[in-house]
């Protein structure tokens, strides 16, 4: 298990100066873009569909340049929240601001591109066609760009797209977002139903942007062994509510995972993300622990080590399954 210290992630530093002549080429695009500071904000935001709040209570800073991870379970207002962000949908409550600006539903914003799970693409249209598509209905595009992402596709501009396999398909999508050269680029699922080599083209293509040009990306993602080296910031949405929100590093950092005997696990107590008991053996996530400020609640008979994502998030997960299932049993019990 890598401590935090060891995870040094792809769409960081290591990899900006990439690919510095690209870099250079493509400055002309950061016109007007205040790419330091915060990307993404939200301050009470909220949004119902008749009776269901998809999202709500939500205040989130994501700050320029980072990859961002936006994971939840079904339901849990992460499509919401981007179309919320692209100006799709507007709010019930509250506000949503990109590099600063208030996003105004239905104005164009030349700073965000989104990429929606369905990836939308005419199919009687060959590839070229779908590229001067998306020229004439962007204000900003870069065709060189464009054509060199085809190129490296594989595709042939002359290619029609209801004759391209699922992942081509992605990849066209993708080269329509990026073409537009966005500071934040928003992509829904952008893995969903591609087999792992095309999984790896589309992050591969995506840290090259991020890292060529500090654009922040914000995708969501059920798979989290996906997430976990593509992203270095994580937002969980529960229920329409932010559950956690930071860098992953330090989310990490901020929690622990003990092993022990489950009759001491009492001592743990006001910790307890979630623990799930063996046995005699209690495997726990404690927050608020690192190092050997774990040590202070769990004896030495406790094993304690830094958590995966994987680990933090099933927790979280867990601990409101568990949660939902307790307020069931009340209802009952007062029923
Ligand atoms: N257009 C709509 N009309 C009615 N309810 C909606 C609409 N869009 C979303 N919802 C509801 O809002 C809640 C959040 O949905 P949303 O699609 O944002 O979740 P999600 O996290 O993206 O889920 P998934 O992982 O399944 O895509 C759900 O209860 C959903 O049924």
């Amino acid at each position: 298990m890598g401590g935090p210290g060891s995870r040094r992630r792809v769409a960081t530093g290591r990899h900006r100066g990439a690919d510095q002549s690209r870099a250079g080429r493509r400055r002309k695009w950061d016109v007007m873009t205040d790419r330091e500071g915060v990307a993404l904000e939200t301050a009470g935001l909220a949004r119902r569909f008749r009776r269901t709040w998809a999202l709500r209570d939500c205040d989130l800073r994501i700050p320029a340049g980072v990859t961002c991870a936006l994971v939840g379970p079904n339901g849990a207002g992460k499509s919401t929240l981007m179309m919320l962000a692209a100006g799709l949908i507007a709010p019930t409550a509250g506000s949503i601001r990109i590099f600063g600006r208030t996003v105004e539903p239905g104005r164009p914003q030349p700073d965000l591109a989104f990429l929606s799970q369905q990836r939308p693409l005419f199919p009687h249209f060959s590839i070229a066609e779908t590229l001067r598509f998306g020229r004439t209905t962007n204000l900003r595009w870069d065709q060189e760009y464009a054509q060199e992402l085809i190129a490296q596709a594989g595709l042939g501009l002359d290619d029609r797209v209801g004759r391209l396999s699922v992942g081509q398909r992605a990849r066209v999508a993708l080269t329509l977002v990026l073409a537009r050269r966005p500071a934040l680029l928003v992509l829904d699922e952008p893995f969903a139903a591609l087999d792992p080599l095309a999984r790896s083209h589309v992050m591969t293509t995506v840290l090259r942007e991020a890292a060529a040009t500090g654009m922040t990306t914000v995708l969501s993602s059920h798979v989290i062994s996906e997430i976990d080296d593509l992203c270095d910031h994580l937002v969980l949405l529960t229920g329409g509510r932010v559950r956690l929100s930071g860098p992953i590093d330090e989310l990490l950092d901020r929690h622990r995972v003990v092993t022990g005997p489950s009759a001491e696990q009492d001592a743990l107590r006001g910790r307890v993300v979630h623990a799930t008991t063996v046995g005699r053996q209690t495997t726990a996530l404690l927050a608020g622990a690192a190092g050997e400020d774990a040590r202070s609640v769990a004896s030495d008979r406790w094993g304690i080590g830094v958590p995966t994502l994987d680990e933090v998030v099933l927790a979280y997960l867990r601990q409101d399954e568990d949660n939902a299932q307790r307020d069931r049993d009340d209802w009952e019990v007062r029923a």
